[in-house]
Parts: C-alpha cells; structure tokens; sequence
C-alpha cells in the first residue's frame, strides 16, 4: 500500500509578504476587497474558485492566525499548518468560495475582532475534509494496525492517497510536516515584518504602535462615513445578520481587518498569540494558549478572552495525540467516536452552507450601498470641483476689488490732502474778512454815535419848540372853550325853556289825547252795546224765525184743514206765505248787518289801536325766584288803577353837601307788570296784537332786557306768548270760520348769533346760509333756505318749539350760554281768505327774544364773548337807532344796520304795529342794568311810530295796490 498516495500533499502555498495585499486593501478602502486573494494566492489555489472572491483575505488571514484553533479540532495542536489545510481546502472544497459574513458559529467565538463567517466556515470545511480524507483513515490505520505504515480501514479500504513522505503514521507525523510549512512561513513573514512599514504600525491593532497623524479623509472616505450611518437602512437584513459582528464603516473595516486579521499586521505584534505562538523563536509553550470556544486562538490585540483552561482532551484523543507528539515513540492506543463526529460535522456544514447563502445576499446589499456611496463620491467630487472653480473666481474678484480698494484709498488721501489746503486758505480768508468787517463796524459804530447824537440834539429842539408851541394853542384854546362854555349855557338855559314849553304842550296832548281815547272807549262802549243789541235782535230774528215755523207747520196744519173749504183759507194762506217771506227777508238782513258790524268792529278795533300807538312798550318784573338770589332792589308800582307805573329806587349819590342819597326814578310805559302777574294776564294784554295779526297787519313783539330777568320765561315758557298766541290764533281761525274765513298757518325760527342768521328747526350738521328777502308790494319778509313748518295744529307748535331749544341747546356747547347771547325770532305767518267777501288778508306775528342787554363796560368780558357782547350792542343800538328814525319821520331808515332790524324791517314802522316787554331784574345787584334797561324802553316809548297798516285787500286787487284799508 502506497500511502504516500493516499497521505494529502497540499499544493505549493505562496505566503509572501501579505503586505501588497494589504496595501492594496486599504487604498480601496475596503469599497473593492475581491483582488485581495486572487493576486496574493498561488497559481494551484487560483483556479479553484472565482479569483475575486471578497472574503478570501480575510479568510486566509483568518486561518493563518487561527492555525492552533484549527489544529485543535483535529487533536492536533499547533502541529497542522492550518494556512496548508486552508489552502488545501481552497483548493479541493467547492464551498471554498461561498462568503458570508454572518458567522454560524458566533457562540463559539471570543475574540475582539471575530473571524468572519466565511473565514469560518472555509475553516470548518476545509478542517472537516481535511479530517475525512486525511486524519480518519490514517488514524483508522493507526488504531486499526497500531504503528502500520499502511493506508488501510477495516474493510480493507485504501485511500487511494499517496502516502506520506514522512514514514511516521501517526498524526504527529502530518503535523510534523505542516509544522514545517508553517514554520517557514512564520520565518518568512518574520523575516519580513521584522521592520515594520508604516502601514504594518498603522494597521496595528491594539494601539501598541505610535499612530501618525490621521491624513484628511479623502472624498471616498467622506463617501464612505455617510454609509455607515446608512447601513442599518440600506440593508437591515444585512446587520441583523451580522450578529457578533463588529459594526464598523467599511473604511473601518478596511483598515481594521488588516489590523486584526492579516498576518503581516498580526505578526508585527509579537504579544499576539499568533506572534508568541509562531514567531520565530518565541514560540510559548503551546499548553499557555488560550483556546476559544472553538478552538481558535485571540491573537488581536493580543488579548485573550475567556478564561484561560487547559484544553480539553477531544473525543478524537487528540489531547493525547499532542501528548504524544510530544513524546512521539509512544504509540496511540485509544479509541474514537468517528461517526459522532462525523455526523456532528455534517450538521455544522449544513448550518453553515445556509449561512454562506445569506452571507451572500448580504454581500449583494453591501454591494449595492457601495455603489451608492461611489456614485456620492463622484458627485461630491464635482461639487468640490466646481466650489474649486468658483473659488478660484472670486479670490481673482477680491484682488481685482483689494486692488480698487487701494486705488480709493489713494484718491482719499489726495482729496483730504486738497480739502486741508482749501480749509487752511478758506481759514485765512475769514480770518482777513473778519478783521475787516470788524474795522467796518467799528467805522460805522463811530458814525451811528455821531448821527445818534445829533438827532437827540435835534428832537430835543424839536420837542422843545413844540411844547412852547402847543402850550399857546392851549391857552387859546383854553380860552375859545370857556368862551363856548358860556355860550352853551345860554342857550342850554333858552333850550331848557323851549323843552318845559314842549312839555306843556305835549302834557297838553295828552290831555287831549286821553280825552279822545276816553272819547274812543265811549264809542267802542256804545259800538259794543250797539253789538249787543244786534245780537239781542239776531236772537228775537231767530226766536220769531222759529216761532214763525211753528206759525207755517200750524197753519199748514189748517190749511189741510181747510183744504176744500172756501176762499177764506186760500186768503190766509197767502198772508201766511208772505209773512213767511218776510221773516226771511229779516234774517238775510240781520246776516248781512252782523258781517258789515263785524267788519266794521275791526275797523273801529284797529283805529283804537292806532289811536293807542303802534309802538307800544310794557314792563314786567320779575319775581325773586330765591333768597340765595341776593337782596331785592326797591322797586314800586304807585299806580294801581292803571298799573302803568314803575319806581325804582336808584343807587346811592353823593350830594354836592356830601350827603348820600338815593334818588327814585318813576317809569312810565303802556302798562307796568308787578311780579305777582303771570302770563296769562300778560297775554290779555297782547292778545288784541295777535287779532292784528289775523286781521293782516303785522305785528312785532320784542322782549329785551339783561340776562336772567325773564324774557324766555315770557316768550318761551309752556305757557308763554308763543304757545297761547297760537293756542288763540287756533280758536279765532275756527270761530272765523263761520264767517267764511279760513286761515293757513306757517312757523318758522331763527337766531341771530353774531349777527348771522341760524335756522333753529334744522339740525347744526344741514345748516344752508340763510339769505333775507322783502318783498316790497306785499310788505312781506322771507328768509332763504329757512325750514318753515305748517301749523295746522296746536299739537305742531310745541313739537316746533321743543326742536328749537335742541338745536340752540346743541349750538350752546359750542359757544357758551349762546341762548342769552343771540337773538331768536319765533315768525308766524298768517294768511286768511273769506270766501264770501272774498277779501285776502296775510299777516305776521314776529315773537323776538332778544339777547342779554348787559353794557360791555360793566360785563367785563374777553375775546370770544367780548365779540358776542359787542354784537348783541350794536344791534341792539340798532333797533334803537331804526325806532328814533321811525319817531323822527326819517326819510332813511337804518334797517340794514344789523341783521335783526334788517330781517324785521316790515315788522318795525309804518305798517306794523309793535310792542316792546322791557323785562326788570328784581335784585338789587342788577340795579343798574335796570335803570339802563328802563331808560331805553322809555325812549322808545316817546316815539310816536306813525299809522299801521292792514294788507287787507280784495282778491285780485293785490297787483294794483289800491282798496288798502
Ligand atoms: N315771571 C316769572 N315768574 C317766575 N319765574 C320767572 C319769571 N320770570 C323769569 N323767571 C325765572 O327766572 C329765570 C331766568 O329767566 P329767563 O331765563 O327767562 O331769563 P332771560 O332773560 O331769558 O335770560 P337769558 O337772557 O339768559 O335767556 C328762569 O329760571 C325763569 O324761570
């Protein structure tokens, strides 16, 4: 039997330098791995699987370090070159190639840096058919035939193998030789790492070697260290799998793995397990090896996990076998489990052939992120380039600017430099123009003293002259005024004279005139008991009108009666029926006797009037409303009867003795209101007014007086003129009606305020200018854009009156207390027709409430209200100026003067009738503008103001101004 047939003679192994390889790993950055192996392996190995399997590196790596682990499944420690089984394997087994990195064995490994999945299972294949095809059968020899050097199993089997070289058929014979392989290879690479490159120290694993500085990354690296944080999405399935496995970036991986796994990095350390056990002559003992669970020894880092044991005898004997190689002339005699172990091994192939399948799956992940991460790398690449590019642009743009920048700066300093110049010449120019305007001003300075001078000299002359001057005219003045002094006594002693004449004389008139109206009431007193007994008659007409109806119905009766009978009762009937005519005769006749007596009634009434003045003035005071008011001044009303007289008790006087006086001033007028009189008796007074009013006159009613003293009261009040005067207007025009008169009526309000026009019924916001017109044919005013409301019923007037103290009310909070510092005029027009004369008629009633009489001395008032004052004077002047021209026979009339004579100018004179309520402040401390108030009533009340005069005219007879009455 040839064992040398059937003994494994591996194929020549190439373990160069491991270093080219490695080199070239770490340049790919672990993004290409394949040609690791496929470069680095020998010529036999090459052919026996894809020459660019990725794992092969780390594989052989792998089984170089781990050659006592392996040797240790066999029983054979450090005697079997594992790098030969591997490579063996490699060459002969078809799952040499399958890769993964998954390792089924996981639970056996310890190590910092665990073998791959691949490197692995290479390890268990290639140990496992190593074990069948090798050690089985020549330890089937050896048991079998004890220390045979024949190939034969108990059925008498041969190998076929070529048997070994070595005589020796033992186990340790096989070791032996791969010891030998081994060896020469730890020699050679020994010989090769004994200086270590820079790579070698950079791929140190555990630290023991200074590390240069880290180089900057490049991009594939930056590409690279995105992928790592992308492996876990890329492929999950991947690094579930990976269980056991070191979670590194690929780059990591790529220089890890050389660090931990290549021979060459692991041989440079000589601490490592690897460098102790087979570096050349410091191999330890091989009992001091720390086994892993599997077997295999840590060499990274040289570190050792687990607890270092004695490693167990194998079921295999080999325990006894390494005893044995130790003491090889000692045959083996044990023993073995064979198909145990058989069986076992056929189980962890399976597991581990399904491993390499999801290893590749893996790997195809993997695959794919790389290239993801490459095709990053190249887009980043670009970038760089073009940011290089850009870059590159604007370092030339900021030397063209910096250059720019420069140029500027030069410019500035020429220019500063100019500027100084300019301002040192400018400086020098000022300095020179001060110093000559100083020497002008001090010239002119002289010559203003010395004109200075000479004009004082002069309007001392001058003034001088003119005192001596004006001091002659003086006492020529003196002289011709105490010369006219003189005069005027004379003759104010001859005027004085000529006034008691006219006195008399008017005294005299009066007498004649009171005479006349006692002459006049005698008349109206007749007239009216005339009217009387018309009334009584127009009764006895009426009462025999309805007797004689009884007469006709009784003697209708009879006639019935006597119908057939005889010419007697056709005879009474006759004078029935002409008594009957008769008696209607007499009715129409009392008619029209009680129309020309009422008629004639007006006519008489407006004759009274007129006899009685058509300007007629009263006066009412007012009551003291309360004690907080002040003390009442001394006010007397002496006439009773006639209550037409008013005394006042005027202010303390000094006589020319020194005594203090007071004076009292009686006051005569038309009729005196006391304070006890309340309006409905005032209004008796001027009720007869209003009739003139209906009866086509037209009518004014003044209330003047200083602020307080009553004239709203009078005017305005619920129960003042205004309201009754409509309430009576109301009562006549039904009354009128059966006389065939109907009446329309028209109300309007407006306020002079500084001397303006308002219209007090619309609102402040509507307000149009107001614009008077006159009419002259119809002696009729009309204001312009004025709202004029149709009272057609009493109702109308109250709803009137309330919406003109709103509007004055708003009006107030812009001017203060406007309703005593204006003028409001209350205009009713009055237009009745009679449809059986046919006579028109159209009068106004002008209720006026003026504003406050105060003086402006004694008012004491500024700005605003000095204006308010001065206007309320003038106007008030006014009216009192219009009155004397009207007393005068003036042939002008200041109407215009202001607007309140202007707007009633037709209501004031000739045509009119007028009546003035000068209102009287109770209270003493309003003494003075009493006595003023009362002087002015008394003016007016001398002026004799002409005839009024009736627009009463018949229809159609208004254009030809004739049949005035
Ligand atoms: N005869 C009177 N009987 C009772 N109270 C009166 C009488 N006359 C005036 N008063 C009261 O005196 C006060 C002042 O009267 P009123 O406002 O009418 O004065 P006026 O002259 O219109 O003042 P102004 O010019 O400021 O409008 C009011 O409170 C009013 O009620």
């Amino acid at each position: 039997m040839d064992h040398s047939e059937w003994m494994y003679t591996p194929p020549p192994l190439n373990f160069h330098d491991p270093r080219p390889r490695l080199r070239r790993s770490a340049s790919l950055s672990s993004l290409d791995l394949r040609p690791v192996i496929s470069r680095s392996r020998s010529p036999a190995a090459a052919p026996a699987g894809p020459a660019n399997s990725p794992i092969t590196t780390p594989r052989r790596r792998f089984w170089q370090r781990t050659d006592h682990n392996h040797s240790r499944i066999f029983g054979c420690p450090g005697e079997v070159n594992t790098a030969a089984s591997s490579f063996t394997l490699s060459a002969l087994h078809p799952f040499q190639r399958t890769t993964t990195t998954k390792d089924p064995l996981h639970h056996l490994h310890s190590t910092t840096s665990p073998p791959t999945a691949a490197s692995s299972g290479a390890l268990l294949l290639s140990s496992s058919y190593l074990l069948v095809h090798l050690v089985i059968p020549r330890m089937r020899t050896i048991n079998m035939d004890g220390n045979t050097t024949e190939n034969h199993n108990n059925n008498g089997y041969r190998s076929g193998l070529r048997a070994p070289r070595v005589h020796a058929t033992t186990t340790s014979s096989i070791a032996t030789t791969l010891q030998e392989i081994t060896n020469s290879e730890n020699n050679a690479r020994a010989q090769a790492t004994a200086i270590p490159s820079k790579r070698a120290y950079q791929f140190t694993a555990g630290g023991g070697m200074p590390q240069p500085e880290a180089k900057r990354k490049t991009l594939a690296e930056k590409a690279g260290e995105p992928l790592r944080s992308q492996l876990p999405a890329v492929a999950p399935a991947a690094s579930s799998r990976l269980a056991g496995v070191k979670p590194t970036s690929i780059a990591s991986l790529a220089t890890a793995q050389p660090a931990s796994n290549i021979p060459g990095a692991s041989r440079n350390v000589a601490s490592t397990n690897f460098g102790k056990s087979i570096g050349p002559g410091s191999r330890p003992p091989i009992s001091s090896r720390a086994p892993t669970s599997m077997g295999f020894s840590q060499s990274v880092g040289g570190a050792t996990k687990g607890p270092v044991r004695q490693r167990p005898a194998t079921a295999m004997g080999n325990r006894v076998v390494e005893e044995e190689s130790a003491r090889p002339s000692q045959p083996q005699k044990k023993g073995w489990d064979v198909d145990g172990r058989l069986n076992e091994f056929e189980t962890q192939f399976k597991v581990m052939k399904e491993a390499f399948d999801s290893t590749i799956t893996d790997r195809k992940a993997w695959e794919e992120s790389m290239e993801l991460a490459k095709n990053k790398a190249n887009e980043l690449e670009r970038d760089r380039q073009r940011l290089m590019e850009q870059n590159h642009e604007l370092q030339s743009q900021i030397g063209s600017l910096h250059q720019d920048k420069q140029n500027m700066q030069q410019e500035q300093q020429k220019l500063i430099l100019q500027m100084e110049a300019e301002e040192r010449r400018h400086k020098y120019d000022i300095e020179d123009k001060l110093r000559e305007h100083k020497h002008q001003v001090d010239e002119m300075k002289r010559e203003f003293k010395a004109e200075l001078d000479q004009l004082r000299r002069e309007q001392r002359e001058a003034l001088e002259a003119m005192e001596r001057r004006y001091r002659a005219e003086l006492e020529d003045e003196q002289t011709k005024k105490s010369k006219e002094i003189q005069e005027l006594r004379q003759k104010l002693g001859s005027e004085q004279e000529d006034l008691n004449l006219a006195i008399l004389r008017k005294e005299r008139e009066i007498q004649e005139m009171r005479s006349l109206v006692e002459t006049l009431r005698s008349d109206l007193e007749r007239e009216l008991t005339f009217k009387g007994t018309l009334k009584s008659q127009l009764t006895e007409m009426s009462t025999a009108g309805l007797k004689m109806e009884d007469q006709m119905r009784g003697l209708k009766a009879k006639i019935e009666f006597l119908e057939s009978d005889s010419k007697q009762q056709s005879d009474s009937f006759a004078t029935m029926e002409a008594r009957l005519q008769e008696a209607l005769r007499v009715a129409d006749e009392a008619k029209e006797k009680l129309i020309k007596e009422e008629t004639e009634r007006r006519v008489l009434f407006n004759k009274y009037q007129e006899l009685k003045g058509n300007i007629r003035v009263m006066c009412r005071v007012r009551p003291v409303l309360s004690p907080s008011e002040g003390d009442a001044a001394m006010i007397g009303f002496p006439d009773e009867k006639t209550s037409a007289q008013i005394d006042v008790t005027g202010p303390e006087e000094r006589t020319s003795l020194g005594a203090i006086s007071r004076r009292v001033l009686p006051f005569e007028f038309d009729r005196v209101f006391p304070p006890a009189v309340h309006n409905e008796e005032v209004f008796g007074e001027i009720s007869q007014l209003v009739q003139s009013a209906l009866d086509g006159y037209n009518v004014c009613i003044f209330c003047y007086g200083q602020t307080g003293s009553g004239k709203t009261y009078t005017m305005s009040s619920p129960d003042g003129m205004i309201p009754r005067a409509v309430h009576m207007i109301y009562d006549t025009i039904t009354k009128l009606k059966e006389k065939s008169w109907t009446y329309t009526m028209e109300g309007s309000f407006v306020e002079v305020y500084n001397e303006e026009l308002h219209d007090l019924l619309t609102p402040g916001k509507e307000l149009k200018r107001l614009e008077i017109r006159h009419d002259d044919v119809r002696k009729q005013t009309t204001v312009l854009n004025c709202k004029t409301v149709a009272l057609d019923s009493p109702d109308k007037v109250e709803i009137m009156l309330g919406e003109a103290q709103r509007n004055r009310t708003v009006a107030a909070t812009k001017a203060n207390e406007r309703s005593s510092r204006s003028h409001s005029v209350f205009i009713l027009k009055l237009i009745g027709e009679n449809s059986a004369t046919h006579e028109r008629c159209e009068g106004t009633l002008n209720l006026v409430d003026l504003a406050g009489s105060e003086r402006l001395k004694h008012s004491q008032v500024e700005g605003e209200r000095m204006r308010e004052t001065q206007n309320i004077n003038k106007s008030l002047a006014c009216l009192g100026d219009v009155i004397e021209a009207l007393g005068k026979g003036s042939s002008h009339i200041p109407y215009r003067n202001s607007k309140l004579t202007h707007l009633l100018q037709y209501s004031l004179g000739g045509n009119s009738k007028t009546l003035m309520f000068v209102m009287v402040s109770p209270l003493e401390a309003h003494l003075k503008e009493t006595i003023t108030s009362l002087r002015f009533a008394t003016k007016v009340h001398n002026t004799h103001i002409g005839t009024a005069k009736s627009t009463k005219k018949l229809k159609g007879a208004a254009a030809s101004g004739s049949s005035e009455y």
